[in-house]
């Protein structure tokens, strides 16, 4: 039987331990709190962050990372992306010499401008054919309900991803391999920040027609950065792209979105934190997003506005006038 270790019982944490007792493999879940960890393991219930979910019983929790990893084919990632380099070097001497690390998180290091998978590499100190990446339009309120859902499994080695595509392959949850794992995680990262982006539009009160606008060019945007990086453009088209995107920027339940829509009605950054109980990635990957950028001499002028309205306090008004008053440009370039 698959083992695995999923480490984080936040929302995706908890949701993506579901989906893999329920495609049958043996689970265990590591959480810091022992109150919360006590209860997943007695109550079948992660009552702060998923209370209306049953958890299947086969799922066992615990505070302890080595009793967590201990034999496990997968240790599966999944806190906030800025924690990872730390807890990832307390776990990394707990890990077998197979262990498959699978990161869910979907942010860039600030300071480094890393992606996930090269913390994981350089802290765990593995191959990319050790590293998956899961990414995709994958919100954890609907998959806990298990509404149907695809996702990209992401690996340099095809036959790792297959192996995680099969361990995470439900009814209603349906993996598709890929092996552009840099054009995943940079489909999965900018997303957040284009969906403060399209909150904030809401928030501000405005239509259709804006919210596409920054979709599409959000998109375009992600792609240059990615075809900068030696991603491929066909992944921006897929689930870990425009699938992602598109989930973020229309649903409520995205806190990405949310976060920018309390912004947008004109809430301030500390106000719009208080009221942030989970985590909301782009706040902090949008600075990060925008340092790879401006590293790889690539224009991002919708990262950039978000930056400036999230760290630099100007108002989401001026910052979009700002936006329109850009000089007029082909379509593509
Ligand atoms: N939720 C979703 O729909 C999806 C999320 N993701 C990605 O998954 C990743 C995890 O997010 P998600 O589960 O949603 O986040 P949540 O905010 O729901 O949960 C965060 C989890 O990380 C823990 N945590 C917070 N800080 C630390 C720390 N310093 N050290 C160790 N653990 C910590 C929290 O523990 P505690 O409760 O004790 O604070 C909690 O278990 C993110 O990168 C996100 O972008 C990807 C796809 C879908
Ligand atoms: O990544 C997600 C959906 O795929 C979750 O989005 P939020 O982090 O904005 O809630």
């Amino acid at each position: 039987m698959t083992r695995c270790a999923v480490m984080g019982t936040g929302s995706w944490g908890t949701a993506f331990a579901m989906i893999l007792a329920d495609a049958g493999c043996e689970v265990v879940l590591w959480g810091r709190r022992k109150e919360l960890v006590d209860a997943i393991d007695r109550d079948h219930v992660n009552p702060d962050y998923l209370p209306d979910l049953r958890l299947p019983e086969s799922i066992r929790a615990t505070t302890d990372p080595a009793e967590a990893l201990a034999g496990a084919d997968f240790a599966v990632l999944s806190v906030p992306s800025q924690t990872l380099r730390d807890n990832l070097a307390r776990w990394a001497p707990l890990l077998g010499p197979q262990t498959v690390l699978v990161s869910l998180m979907k942010g860039i290091e600030l300071g480094t401008a890393k992606r996930m998978s090269e913390v994981v590499q350089e802290v765990a100190g593995v191959g990319p054919e050790r590293v998956v990446v899961v990414s995709g339009p994958n919100l954890a309120g609907e998959i806990a309900n298990r509404q149907p859902a695809a996702t990209v499994v992401a690996c340099t080695d095809e036959a790792v991803a297959k192996r995680f595509q099969t361990a995470c392959h439900t009814p209603y949850f349906r993996p598709y391999t890929n092996t552009d794992v840099i054009g995943c995680e940079l489909g999965g990262a900018v997303k957040n920040v284009i969906g403060l982006a399209v909150g904030m539009a809401n928030g501000m009160g405005l239509g259709d027609n804006t919210k596409a606008t920054l979709i599409t060019r959000g998109l375009a945007e992600t792609t240059r950065l990615g075809l900068a990086l030696g991603a491929d453009a066909h992944t921006f088209a897929g689930l870990a792209g425009m699938g992602d995107l598109v989930a973020t920027c229309s649903s409520p339940l995205s806190r990405n979105n949310t976060f920018g829509t309390n912004l947008g009605r004109g809430m301030t950054l500390a106000e719009t934190i208080a009221a942030t109980s989970q985590t909301a990635e782009g706040v902090k990957s949008c600075e990060s997003v925008l340092d790879l950028a401006r590293r790889n001499g690539v224009d991002m002028p919708i990262v950039e506005a978000v930056v400036d309205v999230v760290h630099n306090g100007r108002p989401t008004q001026e910052v979009l006038k700002g936006l329109m008053a850009r000089s007029a440009k082909p379509e593509r370039r």
